[in-house]
């Protein structure tokens, strides 16, 4: 159905809950606390395998002091990070211990050696004099005074950030339960498409979806796979897609262009006549033009081909479902004020308008200039709802920030 049908178009909700069952509920995989992980989301609780600190542990580069009150101390052992201490502590007897040491049997405090007439460096003296007894305790970490084993240190749902890598692996996490990255091909269509890489003859135009959507889609989580582009032949497209789907290593196929009306919808023409694909335009502005199906096993998106209706489609239609196979929870819109010039929309349309956001002021701004190079410029996009059909500065307004959160 054309933009101008006066039948009325699927919701943008419609379809952006089609796509969620699509896409289904993502797959929990363990992998290594590792870098990799970051980014991810729990799909469990992360449990502390270990206590942390392990052991009570020297917080300093020093002595450790048995029981006694004296300024001077027999040293009697060496203790260095990693090893085990020889020798229990009696009253008036010290051991040398180095910052993370386990701490002797008998340790009552640690002092710090600039606080003792020893050296830094060189072997362990036999006798150390202190500045000051220290009270118990002192610079000793105790053994599970951060965490116990068995404690929950994060709970299922939470990112997996640097910080929290630390915090487990010093837990002794080795693995860790993840959403998997929903793995992503994307494959532009369209005969007129020339890589920019090559000359453009007088009806070619220079490609940008197929890289724009693996951009988006590796900066929404996923794991790029493929990035291809085909022409209008159908039986190229249809090799192209038996292909992706008998790999077993896609999860969703992303294509773009052949959606319309035209006499050459390489995409709508292989897929269309498929029970189990629908095509519909919906009711936005832009990214109008929409499909969606399962080829063979694997979930089929069909984006529109102009470059900006993909990019809407896939921030509006396809990172929702993608967020919610990764674990994360629906993006919110943040409220803010239009400081745009006036401007009608079309009537019953949900439309998105590139736009910058001001968070300081609270407002969003319209950059002066259109299509691709707006796009470039925005950093959000406002979102006209269809019973809007005018915007005026100082309207209150709906935006989706672009990027991650
Ligand atoms: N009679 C009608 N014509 C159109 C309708 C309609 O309802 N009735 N809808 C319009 C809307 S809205 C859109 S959006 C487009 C969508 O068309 P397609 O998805 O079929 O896309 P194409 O025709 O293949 O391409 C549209 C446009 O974008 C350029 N393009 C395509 N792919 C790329 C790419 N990978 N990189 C850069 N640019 C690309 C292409 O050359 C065309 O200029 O249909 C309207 N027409
Ligand atoms: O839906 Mo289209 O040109 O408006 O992207």
């Amino acid at each position: 159905m054309g933009e101008t049908d006066a039948v009325p178009h699927l919701s943008v909700d419609a379809h952006r809950a089609a796509l969620r069952r699509l896409v289904g509920p993502g797959r929990a995989v363990t992998v290594p606390l590792d870098r990799a992980a970051c980014g991810r989301r729990l799909a469990s609780d992360l449990v502390a395998t270990d206590d942390l600190p392990r052991f009570d542990s020297s917080a300093m580069d020093g002595y450790a002091l048995g029981p006694g009150d004296g300024l001077t101390w027999a040293v009697v052992d060496d203790v260095p990070a990693g090893a085990v201490p020889r020798v229990a502590l009696r009253t008036g007897v010290a051991a040398r211990v180095m910052t993370g040491a386990r701490m002797p049997v008998g340790a009552v405090a640690v002092v710090p050696v600039e606080l003792t007439d020893a050296a830094r460096t060189g072997p362990a003296p036999d006798s150390v004099t202190v500045s000051a007894v220290p009270e118990a305790g002192r610079h000793v970490r105790r053994a599970g005074e951060d965490v116990r084993t068995g404690d929950v240190l994060a709970t299922s749902g939470t990112e997996v950030t640097p910080g929290l890598l630390a915090l487990g692996r010093s837990a002794g996490c080795a693995d860790v339960e993840v959403w998997a990255s929903v793995r992503v091909a994307v494959v532009a269509t369209g005969s007129e498409l020339v890589d920019p890489t090559r000359t453009a003859g007088p009806g070619g135009i220079h490609e940008s979806n197929s890289e724009m959507l693996a951009a988006l889609a590796a900066d929404g989580g996923c794991e790029v796979v493929e990035v291809l582009t085909c022409d209008d032949d159908p039986d190229r497209l249809r090799a192209l897609l038996d292909r992706l789907d008998a790999s077993g290593g896609v999860d969703l196929v992303v294509t773009t262009g052949g959606v319309s009306a035209g006499a050459f919808e390489v995409v709508r023409q292989v897929c269309e006549p498929l029970p189990i694909f629908s095509f519909d335009h919906l009711a936005m502005q832009p990214g109008g033009p929409q499909g969606q199906g399962r080829w063979g096993d694997t979930p089929v998106v069909c984006l529109p081909g102009t470059p900006v209706g993909a990019f809407v489609g896939w921030r509006v239609l396809v990172l929702p479902a993608v967020d919610a196979g990764h674990g994360v929870p629906p993006r919110p819109g943040v409220d803010a004020v239009y400081d745009g010039p006036a401007r009608t929309f079309r009537p019953r349309t949900t439309q998105f308008v590139t736009a910058v956001h001001h968070a300081d002021r609270g407002t969003v701004t319209v950059p002066d200039s259109r299509h691709l190079r707006a796009l470039a410029e925005a950093d959000c996009l406002v979102e006209v709802p269809p019973e809007v059909d005018r915007l005026e500065p100082g309207d209150a307004v709906v935006v989706h920030l672009l990027g991650r959160p």
